[in-house]
């Protein structure tokens, strides 16, 4: 793992040993891939303008978020078929992220079930963060099963994807013919107790209805995925909604939406200081955390960085990704003069292409 030095080392061994119709799953986004491409190079036109000689000690990087004490301000975003990466699948990835203190939100597609990544990250950890992705489900009586079985495995909050009323339109995929998990993996948390697995409803007529009857059904905080327009950020708000993750899923859904770092501050500007904003799209630097936080979230995610580090390594190459970000984000604060993720002013960014 060592040679990696990296994220972009680690997706680089991840090619190198994933079957290519997996990696393209991985990798691909929706149609052209132009939001894909757009999450990371938005950080490339976002410039970073230090300040000097503030005399301070190194900077602290742990953050609380929606009550819970995470060692940094990176999180592991909800990403489906872990086994498909390694066969250890979200054990290893679980392990990795509470051995460091990382939230890690589960997804509700995942390949191990939740209760056997509770019981994992327990293993190695006293009190690690595990927090749920749901897609709302049409069958009301089947999201309240798995909503019970988030909180009965531990799960201290609910991520509701929005961005999903469809699937969005994957042509590596389709050129592929990837449309199935081979035999053997399946979507553990969609197991029905006869032993067969459910498929997973993407439905247009998902709404604000669904959320509130969500809010009336659970005491767990719940956040919104997948939001990038300032009036449904305030809209949350309005709807009592926890926190809200500033997201185009990874260009995965609809192509050609904006970057996702790209709306922070327009939705800062909105709902900041009363919702905490997290953010997910294009994060592979220390240097990118530290412009998320600048731009107003309280911390950022990253989905394929954990996947790389998985194919490249299991639960040591998910640790080696987390290590390296850690390690970039202490030299970035440092550098930018700030001595702590909480201190991080909003004029350390610039629009400045590089
Ligand atoms: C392979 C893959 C699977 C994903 N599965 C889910 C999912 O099941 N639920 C969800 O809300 N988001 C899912 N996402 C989106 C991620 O949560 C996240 O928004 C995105 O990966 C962030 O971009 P990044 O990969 O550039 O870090 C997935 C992303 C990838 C790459
Ligand atoms: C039929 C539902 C497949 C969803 C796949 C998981 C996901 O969100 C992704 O981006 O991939």
């Amino acid at each position: 793992m060592e040679a990696n030095v990296n994220v972009r080392d680690f997706e680089a061994a991840a090619k190198a040993v994933l079957d290519p119709v997996h990696f393209d799953y991985f990798a691909s986004g929706a149609q052209d891939e132009l939001t894909v491409r757009a999450n990371e190079a938005a950080f490339r036109r976002l410039a970073l303008v230090p300040r000097i000689l503030r005399g301070h000690k190194p900077p602290r990087l742990g953050r609380t978020v929606l009550g819970s004490q995470a060692s940094m301000p990176i999180m592991i975003a909800p990403t489906a078929f872990h086994r498909l990466a390694h066969p250890d699948g979200e054990r290893a990835s679980v392990r990795a992220a509470a051995e460091a203190g990382v939230i890690m939100i589960a997804a509700m597609l995942a390949t191990v079930a939740i209760e056997d990544m509770a019981d994992e990250a327990r293993k190695v950890a006293e009190e690690p963060v595990l927090w749920f992705q749901l897609y709302l489900q049409p069958d009301l009586g089947f999201t309240e099963a798995i909503v019970r079985r988030a909180e009965a495995a531990g799960c201290t909050a609910l991520v509701v994807t929005v961005d999903s009323p469809a699937l969005g339109r994957n042509e590596r995929g389709d050129r592929n013919d990837f449309h199935d998990l081979p035999p053997g993996i399946r979507c553990e948390n969609l197991r029905e107790s006869g032993g067969s697995v459910r498929g997973v409803v993407l439905s247009p007529e998902i709404s604000w209805r669904h959320l509130d009857w969500l809010r009336g059904i659970t005491r767990l905080p719940i956040v919104l995925k997948g939001v990038l327009h300032p009036a449904d950020a305030e809209l949350a708000q309005r709807r009592g909604i926890d926190a809200i993750i500033v997201s185009n899923h990874g260009g995965r859904q609809l192509d050609g939406t904006p970057p996702a770092v790209d709306r922070l501050r327009v939705i800062a500007d909105v709902v900041g200081g009363e919702l905490p904003l997290l953010v997910d799209g294009g994060i592979r630097r220390g240097t990118d955390v530290v412009k998320t936080l600048a731009l107003g979230a309280t911390a950022a995610a990253i989905g394929r960085p954990v996947l790389w580090g998985l194919a490249a390594g299991g639960e040591d190459g998910v640790a080696r990704v987390l290590d390296l970000l850690r390690i970039e984000l202490l030299n970035a604060l440092t550098l930018c003069g700030c001595d702590s993720v909480e201190s991080v002013p909003r004029d350390l960014v610039i629009q400045g292409a590089m």
